[in-house]
């Protein structure tokens, strides 16, 4: 388990960014993060890594605290950044460097990756794309199989069939001992993966769900099919009104990412009206 607590963050002392997040991730599950542009997806993230040192609080991951930096902990997480930095040498050597790192590093399902992904040893990373860099990294990634991988906006600068090649490259190398927490504004490239859902909004997780939760309490939808006091959100459309209501009848609906995300951030208290009147419900029938 990766356990947040009390982390408490700012740039500039007077400017606090986090205050007192506490935050746990579960193994087995691949985390999307989501928040709207500096909501503080990318701070997060270096945190965890122990890029960032906290004011106050912890990151713990697996009994070892991010700030410490210590070997145990850092064979243990993989940070790819948004913004990549490599020396001038080919992805071979390269992988020659970074391997030793990390004791459980599948070499082997580096290279099939990569090859995956059309890519050669050969390649030299200066002379690549930032599409092709974005590849080789998230490979290394995937093959260091640390118990933390965290990403920003790995699908950025990767086109249309190496996004569904990365869905499948995720899924595949994620296990019951990995934890994936990848932030991202591309929703959609990452929907059917990510599961469950964390929001970040001025400093806060103002949502973390898993989709069964999601589903079970909110229905996705047109305005057309529901009542109207049970409307959370609705969006305007040209045929029809997308809406997010409270699921009152125990439908299944498909969760839209991107109206949920909406929803979210502009009806918070309904929001959490809806999801905290829900898990009351629940323990009322001991469920
Ligand atoms: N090096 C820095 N020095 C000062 N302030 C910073 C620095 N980096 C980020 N910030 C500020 O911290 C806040 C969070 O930034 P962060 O990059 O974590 O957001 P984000 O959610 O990743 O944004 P985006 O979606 O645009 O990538 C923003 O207000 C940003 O201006």
């Amino acid at each position: 388990m990766i356990s947040i607590n009390n982390l408490t963050f700012g740039y500039s002392r007077r400017k606090i960014l986090y205050d007192n997040l506490d935050l746990e991730l579960q193994e087995g599950n691949i985390y999307g993060l989501l928040g709207e542009n500096g909501a503080g997806k990318s701070t997060l993230l270096m945190l965890i890594a122990g890029l960032k040192r906290p004011h106050h609080g912890t990151v713990d991951v697996g009994g070892h605290y991010a700030a410490d930096a210590s070997p145990e902990f850092l064979r243990e997480v993989f940070f790819i950044p948004e913004e990549m930095t490599f020396p001038n040498i080919s992805i071979e050597s390269y992988v020659g460097v970074i391997e030793p790192f990390y004791p459980k590093f599948d070499v082997t399902a580096f290279f099939e990756m990569i090859s995956e992904f059309g890519l050669t040893p050969d390649m030299t990373l200066h002379n690549m794309s930032y599409g092709q860099k974005k590849k080789a990294l998230i490979s290394l990634g995937l093959a260091s199989n640390t118990r933390l991988l965290l990403m920003d906006e790995p699908t950025n600068g990767l086109d249309i069939p190496s996004k569904s090649q990365f869905r499948k490259l995720v899924a595949k190398y994620m296990s019951d001992d990995r934890v994936f927490l990848i932030s991202t504004h591309q929703v959609r490239d990452l929907e059917s993966l990510i599961d469950p859902i964390v929001i970040v909004d001025s400093g806060k997780v103002v949502f973390n769900e898993t989709l069964d939760s999601i589903t079970e309490q909110l229905l996705f939808t047109t305005a057309d099919k529901v009542e109207e006091e049970d409307v959370i959100y609705l969006e305007k459309g040209i045929a029809d009104d997308k809406v997010v209501a409270k699921n009152t009848l125990g439908d299944i609906s498909r969760v839209n990412l991107e109206l949920l995300f909406n929803a979210v951030l502009s009806e918070k208290n309904k929001m959490a009206d809806t999801l905290s009147t829900s898990l009351k419900t629940k323990n009322h029938h001991g469920i």
